[in-house]
């Protein structure tokens, strides 16, 4: 279930909903449009890994619901939305860096399919960006557009092509075979395709595809769609403008 105002600005802070496929330059685009808005980011994915993560550390088979269930149990997770000092945490540890390890790339999508951690996962979001203390959040993942906040004011899909995903994730992870890369990435997609709907936009969600843009046209795209589609007040007299 949805909360009625979520998104809406109304109750809160202004919900930006961003998704796409591995590799479209969510986080990246995201955190630098928020810094530029003065917002917050929440990376969605990174609550799913860290999820994963914390299984892995116990020794639980990720692609058992019944285990995944069991390591939430326990789960003790926190997130910075502050797009210049980025972190994650399990407990008291900083998992920032290591969740982003092969082993638990690999494994998140298990932990991700699992119907009861995406509702608790979903009501999580929600909660950290009532609380977020700023103004706007811009929220990535595979299902905000939809799922998370379809009533946001603003939703994007950011896409590009299939081999230039691979290509930009491929340059990230120079130590790793690139063939190897592209295909964990296009794998990846795959399975959590059969999930939820990233690879098309549901209506009103506004398309913005990176292929032939660099990153900063991309931030630049991403930031003409938020402008259009968030009012704000921005004089005494309470005349209404975009940001
Ligand atoms: N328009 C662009 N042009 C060039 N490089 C880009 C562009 N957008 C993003 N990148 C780069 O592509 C790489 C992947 O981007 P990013 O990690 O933000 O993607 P993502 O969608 O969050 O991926 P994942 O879902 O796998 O976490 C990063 O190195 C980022 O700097
Ligand atoms: N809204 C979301 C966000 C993420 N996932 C799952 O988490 C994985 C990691 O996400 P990244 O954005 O860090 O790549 C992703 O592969 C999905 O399995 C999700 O299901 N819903």
């Amino acid at each position: 279930m949805t909360d009625p105002s979520a998104g809406t600005g109304i109750d809160g802070p202004v919900l930006v909903a961003i998704d796409g496929p591995a590799g479209s330059g969510k986080s990246s685009v995201s955190k630098q449009a928020a810094r530029r808005l003065g917002f917050g980011y929440l990376d969605t994915g990174a609550a799913y890994r860290a999820l994963a993560w914390n299984a892995l550390e116990r020794g639980l088979d990720t692609s058992d619901a019944v285990a995944v269930i069991e390591a939430a149990g326990d789960f003790d997770f926190a997130i910075s939305l502050d797009p210049d000092t980025y972190w994650v945490r399990v407990g008291a540890v900083d998992v920032t860096e290591a969740i982003r390890e092969p082993r638990v790339t690999e494994a998140v999508s298990g932990v991700a399919r699992v119907a009861a951690i995406r509702t608790s996962a979903n009501a999580l979001f929600r909660a950290l960006v009532a609380g977020s203390g700023r103004p706007g959040v811009i929220v990535e993942g595979r299902d905000i557009t939809t799922v998370v906040a379809p009533d946001a004011p603003v939703r994007i899909l950011l896409t590009a092509a299939p081999e230039v995903r691979a290509a930009r994730r491929s340059a990230e992870l120079t130590t790793q075979d690139a063939a190897a890369v592209a295909a964990a990435l296009h794998r990846r997609d795959a399975s959590d395709s059969t999930v939820v709907d990233f690879l098309t936009a549901a209506p009103g969600v506004t398309v913005v595809d990176s292929t032939a843009l660099d990153f900063e046209q991309t931030v630049d795209a991403v930031l003409d769609v938020i402008r259009a589609g968030i009012p704000v007040q921005t004089s005494q007299t309470g005349a209404s403008d975009v940001l």
